[in-house]
């Protein structure tokens, strides 16, 4: 049987994750690819963290990316190292040596993918991240694949295991913001910063990956306007609870004539949507194309054995791609990208403020709303018995440049203490 030997840079969670999956599922893989996996290196950086660790046979480590590059016997390399400079260094000493490459760091892809591909394909290496975006849901070859018949005009998702996690026990179980992030990292789901999560970014990347490949555009996380999970309170769970909805860190992409638009914000959804329904570190993306219609995949989006999963499939296609001979890469072509202006994006939104419980504040802002032609559609005052009040409203569908220029106008009023939160309703 034919051999191939790889190498990992990294040995944390999704390392692990590939280490034990290839001992798991070893048999059935080399059954199906009529080739054994083996990995041979595994780049570490302290030796002495990592000496006691059970390895399987032959595995060997390295403090040296130099014996790994250096190794002709070596193939196909999995970065699963996260953060951007040296992982970019080393994948791209990897494409001029002909080595192909796996990662799963959408930190380097969402910025550098495309210079990586072109580099791959000057050199007739293969590169594949599936693992870059939502775990181990199958869904960066199916958007350059099994979609590429459709204009794709959305996609739509909850793409971080770790907020997910957290608003779902924040809104299930009452757990504090913060004993709910120390289980996320407990669980190996956040990242080794996770205020890459909690602030958005990380879902910010795997959506300007998912829109590069969906739109045939080169968007890069810069474009993306990104907003985290940090400003939401119980009050604000609790809130969208009374109102039949629940809060969810969407990341959103869309595109029509005018442009694209690429945003993440926490959002209100009405219970019962599917989306509602995505609890813990499960992930769940739409995609609506313009002959498929609505295609939803679900699944863990994060953790250790699931993002192992699309690494190692990754892995199994580069082999499957050497056997008949082809790199299984295309030319892509992008278009020029045409950003829509974000002040003119439309939603309704959850209003929270907070007043002084005196008559005629009420007045006073639904006055300063109409002004910017924002209806009310619903509204909960909250009528406290002490000197401050709260005053919740929902406002129907308003642009954006709207809504914050008179939510300026309403902390300008003397009655008005501060306005707590705004979120957006997504109504898919
Ligand atoms: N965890 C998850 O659920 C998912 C993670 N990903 C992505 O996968 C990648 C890995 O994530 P994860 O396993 O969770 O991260 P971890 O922090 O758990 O592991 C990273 C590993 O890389 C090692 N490492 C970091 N820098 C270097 C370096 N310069 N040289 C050698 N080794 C290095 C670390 O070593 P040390 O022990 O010394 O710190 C650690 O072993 C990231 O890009 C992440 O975004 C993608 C999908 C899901
Ligand atoms: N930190 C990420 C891990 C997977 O990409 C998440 O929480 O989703």
């Amino acid at each position: 049987m034919r051999n191939v030997s790889i190498a990992l840079l990294g040995c944390g969670t999704v390392g692990k994750g590939v280490i034990d999956l290839l001992a798991m599922n070893g048999p059935l893989i080399e059954e199906q690819l009529k080739t054994k996996i083996t990995i041979k290196w595994v780049l570490i950086r302290d030796l002495q963290k990592y000496e006691s660790m059970d390895l399987p046979e032959p595995i060997m480590l390295t403090t040296n990316f130099d014996d790994i590059i250096n190794d002709d016997d070596v193939e196909i390399v999995v970065e699963v190292m996260g953060s951007a400079d040296f992982a970019k260094e080393c994948i791209e000493e990897c494409f001029k040596r002909k080595k192909s490459v796996v990662s799963a760091n959408k930190d380097l892809i969402a910025d550098y993918g495309i210079p990586l591909l072109k580099l791959s394909q000057e050199h007739n290496a293969d590169f594949q991240f599936e693992a870059s975006v939502a775990g181990g849901i199958p869904i960066v070859r199916p958007m350059y694949s099994s979609l590429n018949s459709n204009i794709i005009e959305e996609i739509i998702g909850i793409m971080n295991g770790t907020t997910n996690y957290i608003l779902s026990n924040m809104t299930e179980k009452g757990m504090s913001y913060e004993d709910a992030l120390e289980e996320a990292k407990e669980k190996g789901y956040a990242e080794a910063d996770p205020t890459n999560d909690v602030s958005g970014y990380d879902a910010a990347r795997k959506i300007a990956i998912l829109a590069t490949l969906g739109f045939h555009s080169a968007v890069t996380f810069n474009d993306v306007t990104v907003e985290g999970i940090e400003n939401i309170t119980q009050e604000d769970i609790r809130h969208a609870t009374e109102m039949g909805y629940v809060i969810k860190l969407l990341a959103i992409a869309r595109q029509d004539d005018d442009g694209i638009s690429l945003n993440v914000h926490p959002s209100f959804i009405r219970k019962g949507h599917p989306l509602a329904n995505v609890g813990g570190a499960y992930n769940a993306v739409f995609v609506r194309g313009n002959c498929v219609g609505d295609v939803m995949m679900y699944g863990q989006g994060a953790g250790s054995l699931p993002t192992a999963s699309a690494v190692v499939s990754d892995v199994m296609n580069v082999i499957l791609h050497f056997n008949i001979n082809i790199t299984g890469q295309r030319e892509f072509v992008w278009h020029e990208v045409k950003l829509k202006n974000q002040s003119s994006i439309c939603a309704p939104y959850y209003l929270r403020m907070v007043v002084n419980n005196a008559p005629g504040v009420l007045a006073g802002i639904s006055r300063v709303l109409a002004d910017y032609n924002i209806s009310i559609r619903s509204l909960l005052q909250k009528d406290e018995t002490t000197e401050i009040a709260e005053i919740v409203i929902l406002i129907d569908s308003s642009s954006d440049g709207l809504v914050k220029e008179s939510l300026q106008k309403i902390e300008s009023l003397s009655c008005v203490r501060k306005v707590a939160n705004a979120i957006r309703v997504i109504e898919v």
